[in-house]
Protein backbone atom coordinates (compact mmCIF):
# COMPACT_ATOMS: atom_id res chain seq x y z
CA UNK A 1 0.00 0.00 0.00
CA UNK A 2 2.99 2.41 0.76
CA UNK A 3 4.05 1.83 -2.47
CA UNK A 4 1.23 2.88 -4.26
CA UNK A 5 0.63 6.26 -2.89
CA UNK A 6 3.81 6.69 -3.33
CA UNK A 7 3.83 5.72 -6.77
CA UNK A 8 0.98 7.66 -6.75
CA UNK A 9 2.77 10.82 -5.79
CA UNK A 10 5.57 10.62 -7.58
CA UNK A 11 3.39 10.32 -10.66
CA UNK A 12 1.36 13.12 -9.57
CA UNK A 13 4.70 14.90 -9.04
CA UNK A 14 6.02 14.11 -12.60
CA UNK A 15 2.53 15.40 -13.78
CA UNK A 16 2.90 18.90 -11.88
CA UNK A 17 6.44 18.95 -13.35
CA UNK A 18 5.71 18.35 -16.93
CA UNK A 19 3.01 20.79 -16.67
CA UNK A 20 4.58 23.43 -15.14
CA UNK A 21 7.63 22.97 -17.88
CA UNK A 22 5.15 23.01 -20.45
CA UNK A 23 3.79 26.39 -19.32
CA UNK A 24 7.07 27.85 -18.88
CA UNK A 25 8.65 27.38 -22.03
CA UNK A 26 5.70 26.77 -24.83
CA UNK A 27 3.22 28.72 -22.83
CA UNK A 28 1.14 29.33 -25.75
CA UNK A 29 0.48 25.88 -27.02
CA UNK A 30 -0.65 25.40 -22.88
CA UNK A 31 -2.97 27.95 -23.46
CA UNK A 32 -4.30 26.67 -26.12
CA UNK A 33 -4.78 23.12 -24.64
CA UNK A 34 -4.84 23.32 -21.02
CA UNK A 35 -5.62 26.84 -19.27
CA UNK A 36 -8.44 28.07 -21.52
CA UNK A 37 -10.35 25.15 -22.22
CA UNK A 38 -10.57 25.13 -18.14
CA UNK A 39 -10.82 28.86 -18.25
CA UNK A 40 -13.75 28.96 -20.33
CA UNK A 41 -15.57 26.37 -18.45
CA UNK A 42 -15.26 28.46 -15.47
CA UNK A 43 -16.66 31.28 -16.98
CA UNK A 44 -19.36 29.84 -18.33
CA UNK A 45 -19.98 28.17 -14.81
CA UNK A 46 -19.38 31.04 -13.10
CA UNK A 47 -21.78 33.36 -15.28
CA UNK A 48 -24.84 33.31 -13.58
CA UNK A 49 -23.17 34.50 -10.24
CA UNK A 50 -20.64 36.66 -11.54
CA UNK A 51 -23.49 38.73 -13.44
CA UNK A 52 -25.24 38.71 -10.32
CA UNK A 53 -22.87 40.19 -8.14
CA UNK A 54 -21.89 42.66 -10.94
CA UNK A 55 -25.17 44.11 -10.97
CA UNK A 56 -25.60 43.14 -14.66
CA UNK A 57 -28.93 40.73 -14.55
CA UNK A 58 -32.22 42.26 -14.86
CA UNK A 59 -35.43 41.34 -12.97
CA UNK A 60 -38.07 39.26 -15.38
CA UNK A 61 -41.22 37.29 -14.87
CA UNK A 62 -41.54 34.13 -15.86
CA UNK A 63 -43.87 31.37 -15.69
CA UNK A 64 -43.02 28.55 -13.03
CA UNK A 65 -43.92 25.19 -12.93
CA UNK A 66 -44.44 24.21 -9.00
CA UNK A 67 -46.24 21.64 -6.83
CA UNK A 68 -48.02 23.27 -3.47
CA UNK A 69 -49.91 21.71 -1.45
CA UNK A 70 -53.82 21.69 -1.72
CA UNK A 71 -56.57 21.28 0.63
CA UNK A 72 -56.80 18.43 3.47
CA UNK A 73 -59.42 16.30 2.44
CA UNK A 74 -61.93 15.02 5.03
CA UNK A 75 -60.13 11.59 4.39
CA UNK A 76 -57.34 13.57 5.76
CA UNK A 77 -55.23 12.34 2.16
CA UNK A 78 -53.17 15.06 1.41
CA UNK A 79 -54.01 16.24 -2.42
CA UNK A 80 -51.09 17.92 -3.76
CA UNK A 81 -51.94 20.37 -7.29
CA UNK A 82 -50.03 20.87 -10.23
CA UNK A 83 -49.30 24.34 -10.30
CA UNK A 84 -47.99 27.75 -12.58
CA UNK A 85 -46.96 30.35 -10.80
CA UNK A 86 -45.68 33.86 -12.30
CA UNK A 87 -42.44 34.48 -10.54
CA UNK A 88 -39.96 37.09 -10.48
CA UNK A 89 -36.14 35.78 -11.31
CA UNK A 90 -32.88 37.34 -12.41
CA UNK A 91 -32.13 36.94 -15.46
CA UNK A 92 -28.13 37.15 -17.03
CA UNK A 93 -27.27 38.28 -20.24
CA UNK A 94 -26.70 35.45 -23.09
CA UNK A 95 -23.42 34.50 -22.86
CA UNK A 96 -21.26 32.58 -26.26
CA UNK A 97 -18.55 30.07 -26.11
CA UNK A 98 -15.81 31.98 -24.54
CA UNK A 99 -12.92 32.32 -27.84
CA UNK A 100 -9.13 32.62 -26.85
CA UNK A 101 -6.89 35.03 -27.37
CA UNK A 102 -3.25 35.77 -27.54
CA UNK A 103 -2.93 36.52 -23.80
CA UNK A 104 -6.69 35.85 -22.50
CA UNK A 105 -10.14 35.42 -23.85
CA UNK A 106 -12.97 36.98 -25.27
CA UNK A 107 -16.43 36.55 -25.08
CA UNK A 108 -19.66 38.03 -26.67
CA UNK A 109 -22.67 38.96 -24.72
CA UNK A 110 -26.35 40.53 -25.74
CA UNK A 111 -27.43 43.15 -23.49
CA UNK A 112 -30.77 42.50 -21.77
CA UNK A 113 -33.48 45.26 -22.38
CA UNK A 114 -32.49 49.01 -21.12
CA UNK A 115 -28.48 48.06 -20.68
CA UNK A 116 -25.72 49.73 -22.77
CA UNK A 117 -22.05 49.41 -22.94
CA UNK A 118 -21.29 51.65 -20.48
CA UNK A 119 -22.81 49.56 -17.85
CA UNK A 120 -20.69 46.60 -18.83
CA UNK A 121 -17.34 49.49 -18.92
CA UNK A 122 -18.71 50.53 -15.47
CA UNK A 123 -18.52 46.59 -13.96
CA UNK A 124 -15.56 45.65 -16.04
CA UNK A 125 -12.80 45.90 -12.71
CA UNK A 126 -15.59 43.78 -10.98
CA UNK A 127 -15.19 41.36 -13.72
CA UNK A 128 -11.55 40.87 -13.27
CA UNK A 129 -11.82 40.26 -9.68
CA UNK A 130 -14.43 38.43 -10.23
CA UNK A 131 -12.92 35.89 -12.75
CA UNK A 132 -9.20 36.46 -11.17
CA UNK A 133 -7.77 38.08 -14.24
CA UNK A 134 -5.08 40.90 -14.99
CA UNK A 135 -8.66 43.26 -16.89
CA UNK A 136 -11.64 43.17 -18.53
CA UNK A 137 -12.04 45.77 -21.46
CA UNK A 138 -15.23 45.94 -23.01
CA UNK A 139 -16.37 47.25 -26.56
CA UNK A 140 -19.22 46.80 -28.74
CA UNK A 141 -19.20 46.12 -31.97
CA UNK A 142 -22.59 46.68 -32.60
CA UNK A 143 -26.04 47.31 -31.06
CA UNK A 144 -27.05 45.21 -28.40
CA UNK A 145 -23.55 43.44 -28.30
CA UNK A 146 -20.90 43.65 -26.23
CA UNK A 147 -17.64 41.85 -26.10
CA UNK A 148 -15.29 41.05 -22.88
CA UNK A 149 -12.12 41.06 -23.48
CA UNK A 150 -10.07 39.71 -20.44
CA UNK A 151 -5.79 39.49 -20.15
CA UNK A 152 -4.65 37.05 -17.61
CA UNK A 153 -1.87 39.11 -16.81
CA UNK A 154 -0.48 42.42 -18.07
CA UNK A 155 1.25 42.13 -21.59
CA UNK A 156 2.65 45.10 -21.33
CA UNK A 157 5.29 44.18 -18.57
CA UNK A 158 7.69 43.02 -21.31
CA UNK A 159 7.65 43.91 -24.92
CA UNK A 160 10.18 42.89 -27.97
CA UNK A 161 11.77 44.07 -30.70
CA UNK A 162 10.63 47.39 -33.18
CA UNK A 163 9.81 45.28 -36.34
CA UNK A 164 10.90 47.26 -39.21
CA UNK A 165 8.00 48.81 -41.31
CA UNK A 166 6.68 48.30 -45.12
CA UNK A 167 4.36 51.09 -45.21
CA UNK A 168 5.44 54.93 -45.86
CA UNK A 169 4.58 57.59 -43.18
CA UNK A 170 3.96 53.96 -40.75
CA UNK A 171 5.72 52.79 -37.98
CA UNK A 172 4.85 50.11 -35.49
CA UNK A 173 6.27 51.76 -32.28
CA UNK A 174 5.47 49.40 -29.75
CA UNK A 175 2.42 46.51 -28.74
CA UNK A 176 -1.46 46.74 -27.59
CA UNK A 177 -2.47 45.40 -24.66
CA UNK A 178 -4.22 42.93 -27.00
CA UNK A 179 -1.05 41.74 -28.06
CA UNK A 180 -1.44 43.36 -31.50
CA UNK A 181 0.91 46.16 -32.80
CA UNK A 182 0.62 49.79 -31.83
CA UNK A 183 1.37 51.49 -35.17
CA UNK A 184 1.79 55.21 -35.78
CA UNK A 185 0.12 56.08 -39.12
CA UNK A 186 0.70 59.50 -40.01
CA UNK A 187 -1.41 59.23 -43.45
CA UNK A 188 -4.57 58.11 -41.76
CA UNK A 189 -4.08 60.06 -38.74
CA UNK A 190 -1.88 63.33 -39.62
CA UNK A 191 -1.01 65.01 -36.41
CA UNK A 192 0.07 63.55 -33.21
CA UNK A 193 -0.10 64.95 -29.26
CA UNK A 194 2.35 62.75 -27.13
CA UNK A 195 1.68 63.85 -23.42
CA UNK A 196 3.26 62.70 -19.85
CA UNK A 197 5.00 63.62 -16.70
CA UNK A 198 8.28 63.39 -16.50
CA UNK A 199 10.14 59.73 -17.06
CA UNK A 200 6.87 58.77 -18.33
CA UNK A 201 8.33 57.41 -22.09
CA UNK A 202 7.69 60.10 -24.22
CA UNK A 203 11.31 60.34 -25.77
CA UNK A 204 11.47 56.59 -26.04
CA UNK A 205 8.70 56.91 -28.32
CA UNK A 206 9.76 59.69 -30.27
CA UNK A 207 13.31 57.51 -30.63
CA UNK A 208 10.60 54.51 -31.92
CA UNK A 209 9.30 56.76 -34.26
CA UNK A 210 13.12 58.29 -35.51
CA UNK A 211 14.16 54.46 -35.71
CA UNK A 212 11.42 53.71 -37.90
CA UNK A 213 11.01 56.45 -40.19
CA UNK A 214 14.60 56.98 -41.46
CA UNK A 215 14.95 54.42 -43.52
CA UNK A 216 12.08 55.74 -45.42
CA UNK A 217 12.07 58.97 -48.09
CA UNK A 218 10.61 61.34 -45.51
CA UNK A 219 11.88 64.90 -44.27
CA UNK A 220 12.63 64.89 -40.70
CA UNK A 221 12.22 67.95 -38.71
CA UNK A 222 13.44 68.64 -34.96
CA UNK A 223 11.80 71.81 -32.64
CA UNK A 224 13.90 70.99 -29.31
CA UNK A 225 13.59 73.60 -26.64
CA UNK A 226 15.36 71.82 -24.29
CA UNK A 227 18.29 73.17 -25.92
CA UNK A 228 18.57 70.90 -28.91
CA UNK A 229 19.57 67.45 -25.88
CA UNK A 230 16.82 65.81 -27.11
CA UNK A 231 17.54 65.91 -30.92
CA UNK A 232 20.53 67.05 -31.26
CA UNK A 233 22.29 63.31 -31.71
CA UNK A 234 19.78 62.92 -34.07
CA UNK A 235 20.29 65.72 -36.54
CA UNK A 236 22.56 63.52 -39.12
CA UNK A 237 18.90 62.12 -40.66
CA UNK A 238 17.08 65.33 -39.99
CA UNK A 239 16.51 68.02 -42.35
CA UNK A 240 15.99 71.01 -39.79
CA UNK A 241 16.27 71.53 -36.52
CA UNK A 242 15.42 74.77 -33.78
CA UNK A 243 16.82 74.52 -30.33
CA UNK A 244 15.80 78.19 -29.47
CA UNK A 245 12.89 80.26 -30.06
CA UNK A 246 14.30 82.76 -32.68
CA UNK A 247 15.14 79.24 -34.53
CA UNK A 248 11.84 78.11 -34.51
CA UNK A 249 9.76 81.17 -35.61
CA UNK A 250 11.57 80.79 -38.55
CA UNK A 251 11.40 76.69 -39.06
CA UNK A 252 7.65 77.60 -38.95
CA UNK A 253 7.53 80.50 -41.29
CA UNK A 254 9.47 77.95 -44.07
CA UNK A 255 7.08 75.26 -42.83
CA UNK A 256 4.42 77.48 -43.45
CA UNK A 257 5.84 78.86 -46.78
CA UNK A 258 6.05 75.15 -47.69
CA UNK A 259 2.90 74.23 -47.24
CA UNK A 260 1.75 77.25 -49.71
CA UNK A 261 4.19 76.70 -52.56
CA UNK A 262 2.77 72.95 -52.32
CA UNK A 263 -1.21 74.54 -52.27
CA UNK A 264 -0.47 75.97 -55.07
CA UNK A 265 1.43 72.94 -56.80
CA UNK A 266 -1.67 70.98 -56.00
CA UNK A 267 -3.95 73.46 -57.45
CA UNK A 268 -1.92 73.37 -60.86
CA UNK A 269 -2.08 69.93 -60.85
CA UNK A 270 -5.81 69.70 -59.62
CA UNK A 271 -5.39 67.56 -56.93
CA UNK A 272 -6.71 67.61 -53.84
CA UNK A 273 -3.29 66.70 -51.83
CA UNK A 274 -0.36 65.74 -52.71
CA UNK A 275 -1.24 62.03 -52.52
CA UNK A 276 -2.89 62.79 -55.82
CA UNK A 277 0.01 63.85 -57.56
CA UNK A 278 1.52 61.51 -60.19
CA UNK A 279 4.61 59.43 -58.06
CA UNK A 280 7.31 61.77 -60.05
CA UNK A 281 6.05 65.29 -59.01
CA UNK A 282 4.76 64.20 -55.88
CA UNK A 283 6.88 66.31 -52.90
CA UNK A 284 8.64 64.46 -50.04
CA UNK A 285 6.33 64.48 -46.61
CA UNK A 286 7.26 66.04 -43.81
CA UNK A 287 7.20 65.02 -40.07
CA UNK A 288 7.53 67.70 -37.97
CA UNK A 289 8.89 66.17 -34.32
CA UNK A 290 8.34 69.03 -31.70
CA UNK A 291 9.82 68.22 -28.15
CA UNK A 292 8.30 70.11 -25.30
CA UNK A 293 5.73 72.04 -26.55
CA UNK A 294 4.70 74.28 -23.60
CA UNK A 295 8.48 75.95 -24.51
CA UNK A 296 7.36 77.28 -27.52
CA UNK A 297 4.41 78.99 -25.58
CA UNK A 298 5.91 79.80 -22.86
CA UNK A 299 6.18 83.96 -22.29
CA UNK A 300 9.35 85.40 -20.39
CA UNK A 301 7.99 88.73 -20.78
CA UNK A 302 5.71 90.95 -22.84
CA UNK A 303 8.75 91.54 -25.17
CA UNK A 304 8.22 88.01 -26.41
CA UNK A 305 4.28 88.30 -27.03
CA UNK A 306 4.61 88.70 -30.70
CA UNK A 307 6.76 85.60 -31.12
CA UNK A 308 4.80 83.67 -29.24
CA UNK A 309 1.51 84.87 -31.49
CA UNK A 310 3.80 84.22 -34.32
CA UNK A 311 4.92 80.54 -33.09
CA UNK A 312 1.04 79.94 -32.30
CA UNK A 313 -0.23 80.83 -35.51
CA UNK A 314 2.47 79.15 -37.70
CA UNK A 315 1.57 76.28 -35.64
CA UNK A 316 -2.00 76.45 -36.10
CA UNK A 317 -1.90 76.54 -39.74
CA UNK A 318 0.08 73.59 -40.29
CA UNK A 319 -2.23 71.73 -38.26
CA UNK A 320 -5.03 72.88 -39.40
CA UNK A 321 -3.84 72.48 -43.81
CA UNK A 322 -0.60 70.11 -43.36
CA UNK A 323 -2.64 66.91 -43.93
CA UNK A 324 -3.50 67.26 -47.47
CA UNK A 325 -0.04 68.44 -47.89
CA UNK A 326 2.13 66.30 -46.42
CA UNK A 327 3.08 68.01 -43.68
CA UNK A 328 2.50 65.90 -39.92
CA UNK A 329 2.74 66.68 -36.39
CA UNK A 330 4.41 64.97 -33.89
CA UNK A 331 3.88 66.82 -30.44
CA UNK A 332 5.45 65.89 -26.85
CA UNK A 333 4.80 67.28 -23.75
CA UNK A 334 4.00 67.27 -19.87
CA UNK A 335 1.04 69.56 -20.53
CA UNK A 336 -0.52 70.58 -23.77
CA UNK A 337 -3.58 72.20 -22.30
CA UNK A 338 -5.32 75.38 -22.50
CA UNK A 339 -3.35 77.08 -19.93
CA UNK A 340 -0.64 77.37 -22.73
CA UNK A 341 -3.10 79.94 -24.50
CA UNK A 342 -5.91 79.85 -26.67
CA UNK A 343 -3.38 78.59 -29.78
CA UNK A 344 -2.77 75.45 -28.05
CA UNK A 345 -6.45 74.74 -27.23
CA UNK A 346 -7.48 74.95 -31.26
CA UNK A 347 -3.78 73.54 -32.19
CA UNK A 348 -5.06 70.13 -29.67
CA UNK A 349 -8.75 70.51 -31.65
CA UNK A 350 -6.33 69.33 -34.86
CA UNK A 351 -4.88 66.46 -33.47
CA UNK A 352 -7.19 63.74 -33.67
CA UNK A 353 -4.28 61.30 -32.51
CA UNK A 354 -3.44 61.28 -28.74
CA UNK A 355 -1.14 59.47 -26.71
CA UNK A 356 -1.25 59.87 -22.94
CA UNK A 357 1.69 58.78 -21.09
CA UNK A 358 1.39 58.17 -16.99
CA UNK A 359 0.24 61.88 -15.93
CA UNK A 360 0.23 63.04 -12.22
CA UNK A 361 -3.19 65.01 -12.13
CA UNK A 362 -6.34 63.99 -14.30
CA UNK A 363 -6.72 67.41 -15.67
CA UNK A 364 -3.69 66.45 -18.03
CA UNK A 365 -5.24 63.48 -19.19
CA UNK A 366 -8.27 65.01 -19.74
CA UNK A 367 -7.06 67.17 -21.62
CA UNK A 368 -4.79 65.05 -24.09
CA UNK A 369 -7.59 62.34 -23.97
CA UNK A 370 -10.47 64.85 -24.73
CA UNK A 371 -13.95 63.14 -23.53
CA UNK A 372 -13.17 59.71 -24.49
CA UNK A 373 -14.76 56.78 -21.93
CA UNK A 374 -14.18 57.94 -18.59
CA UNK A 375 -12.54 54.58 -18.19
CA UNK A 376 -9.67 55.62 -20.40
CA UNK A 377 -9.07 58.47 -17.85
CA UNK A 378 -9.02 56.05 -15.18
CA UNK A 379 -6.35 53.55 -16.46
CA UNK A 380 -4.46 56.33 -17.54
CA UNK A 381 -4.25 57.76 -13.99
CA UNK A 382 -3.33 54.21 -13.18
CA UNK A 383 0.08 53.74 -15.62
CA UNK A 384 2.47 52.60 -12.67
CA UNK A 385 5.58 54.24 -12.91
CA UNK A 386 7.92 51.05 -12.79
CA UNK A 387 6.64 50.81 -16.51
CA UNK A 388 7.21 53.69 -18.55
CA UNK A 389 6.54 53.70 -22.04
CA UNK A 390 3.06 52.41 -21.22
CA UNK A 391 0.49 55.09 -22.46
CA UNK A 392 -3.41 55.03 -23.25
CA UNK A 393 -3.86 55.55 -27.40
CA UNK A 394 -6.78 57.17 -28.92
CA UNK A 395 -6.68 54.36 -31.72
CA UNK A 396 -8.09 55.61 -35.20
CA UNK A 397 -11.23 52.91 -34.72
CA UNK A 398 -12.40 54.74 -32.01
CA UNK A 399 -11.32 52.71 -29.41
CA UNK A 400 -8.77 53.55 -26.90
CA UNK A 401 -6.00 50.84 -25.63
CA UNK A 402 -3.36 50.42 -23.26
CA UNK A 403 -0.06 50.33 -25.09
CA UNK A 404 3.25 50.13 -24.34
CA UNK A 405 6.10 51.68 -26.86
CA UNK A 406 8.86 49.41 -27.86
CA UNK A 407 11.83 50.32 -25.70
CA UNK A 408 14.51 52.21 -28.27
CA UNK A 409 17.42 53.61 -26.61
CA UNK A 410 19.16 56.74 -27.72
CA UNK A 411 21.98 54.99 -29.37
CA UNK A 412 19.71 52.90 -31.02
CA UNK A 413 17.72 55.97 -32.50
CA UNK A 414 21.08 57.77 -32.73
CA UNK A 415 22.87 55.05 -34.80
CA UNK A 416 19.88 55.13 -37.38
CA UNK A 417 20.06 58.84 -37.70
CA UNK A 418 23.93 58.18 -38.77
CA UNK A 419 23.08 55.13 -41.00
CA UNK A 420 20.42 56.59 -42.62
CA UNK A 421 21.67 60.48 -42.89
CA UNK A 422 22.20 59.82 -46.85
CA UNK A 423 18.56 60.02 -46.75
CA UNK A 424 18.09 63.51 -45.01
CA UNK A 425 16.79 65.69 -47.90
CA UNK A 426 18.71 69.19 -48.00
CA UNK A 427 16.13 72.00 -46.02
CA UNK A 428 16.77 74.43 -48.58
CA UNK A 429 15.90 71.82 -51.35
CA UNK A 430 13.02 70.83 -49.73
CA UNK A 431 11.58 74.88 -49.09
CA UNK A 432 12.82 76.24 -52.53
CA UNK A 433 9.84 78.07 -53.80
CA UNK A 434 7.92 76.57 -56.46
CA UNK A 435 9.99 73.37 -56.38
CA UNK A 436 8.22 71.09 -53.86
CA UNK A 437 8.19 68.58 -56.48
CA UNK A 438 11.98 68.91 -57.15
CA UNK A 439 11.06 69.60 -60.60
CA UNK A 440 11.32 72.39 -63.07
CA UNK A 441 8.02 74.22 -64.99
CA UNK A 442 8.47 72.50 -67.96
CA UNK A 443 9.25 68.77 -66.52
CA UNK A 444 6.56 69.47 -63.96
CA UNK A 445 4.04 70.59 -66.90
CA UNK A 446 5.13 67.28 -69.33
CA UNK A 447 4.79 64.62 -65.65
CA UNK A 448 1.02 66.57 -65.14
CA UNK A 449 0.50 65.93 -68.96
CA UNK A 450 1.74 62.13 -69.40
N1 LIG B 1 8.88 51.32 -23.47
C1 LIG B 1 9.87 51.38 -22.58
N2 LIG B 1 10.40 50.22 -22.09
C2 LIG B 1 11.39 50.28 -21.17
N3 LIG B 1 11.92 51.42 -20.67
C3 LIG B 1 11.42 52.58 -21.12
C4 LIG B 1 10.37 52.62 -22.08
N4 LIG B 1 10.08 53.91 -22.33
C5 LIG B 1 10.90 54.65 -21.56
N5 LIG B 1 11.71 53.85 -20.84
C6 LIG B 1 12.73 54.29 -19.91
O1 LIG B 1 12.15 55.22 -18.98
C7 LIG B 1 13.00 56.31 -18.76
C8 LIG B 1 12.28 57.62 -19.08
O2 LIG B 1 11.93 57.61 -20.45
P1 LIG B 1 11.92 58.94 -21.33
O3 LIG B 1 13.21 59.66 -21.24
O4 LIG B 1 11.44 58.54 -22.68
O5 LIG B 1 10.81 59.76 -20.55
P2 LIG B 1 10.31 61.25 -20.85
O6 LIG B 1 8.85 61.24 -20.60
O7 LIG B 1 10.78 61.71 -22.18
O8 LIG B 1 11.02 62.04 -19.71
P3 LIG B 1 11.43 63.59 -19.71
O9 LIG B 1 10.16 64.37 -19.88
O10 LIG B 1 12.04 63.76 -18.37
O11 LIG B 1 12.39 63.77 -20.85
C9 LIG B 1 14.24 56.09 -19.61
O12 LIG B 1 15.25 55.55 -18.82
C10 LIG B 1 13.79 55.09 -20.64
O13 LIG B 1 14.85 54.27 -21.04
Amino acid sequence: MPDTLAQTLGVLAALMAGLWAWQRFHYHSYWLLIGFPLVALTVRATWRKVALGCGLTKKRQRWWFTTVPGAIASTGIVKVRRRFQRVAVDTKPWMWLPRPTRHGWRVTLWTLEGQIPADYAQAAERLAHSWGVHAVRVSSPRPGRVVLAATMRDPLVRVDHIPRSGELLKVSVGRLETGGLWSIDFRTVPHWINAGATQSGKSNLANALIVGLAPQPVALVGFDLKGGVEFTPYAPRLSALATTRGESVGLLDDLVALMVDRMGLCRTAGARNIWQLPPGVRPVPVVVLVDELAELYLMADKSEKDEVARTSTALLRVGQLGRAFGIYLFLSGQRIGSDLGPGVTALRAQCSGRICHRVNDPETATMTLGDLDPAALVSARAIPAETPGVAIVASQDGQWYRARSFYVSEHAAEYAARTWSHLAPEWAEVIRPGHSSGLDEADLSELLTA
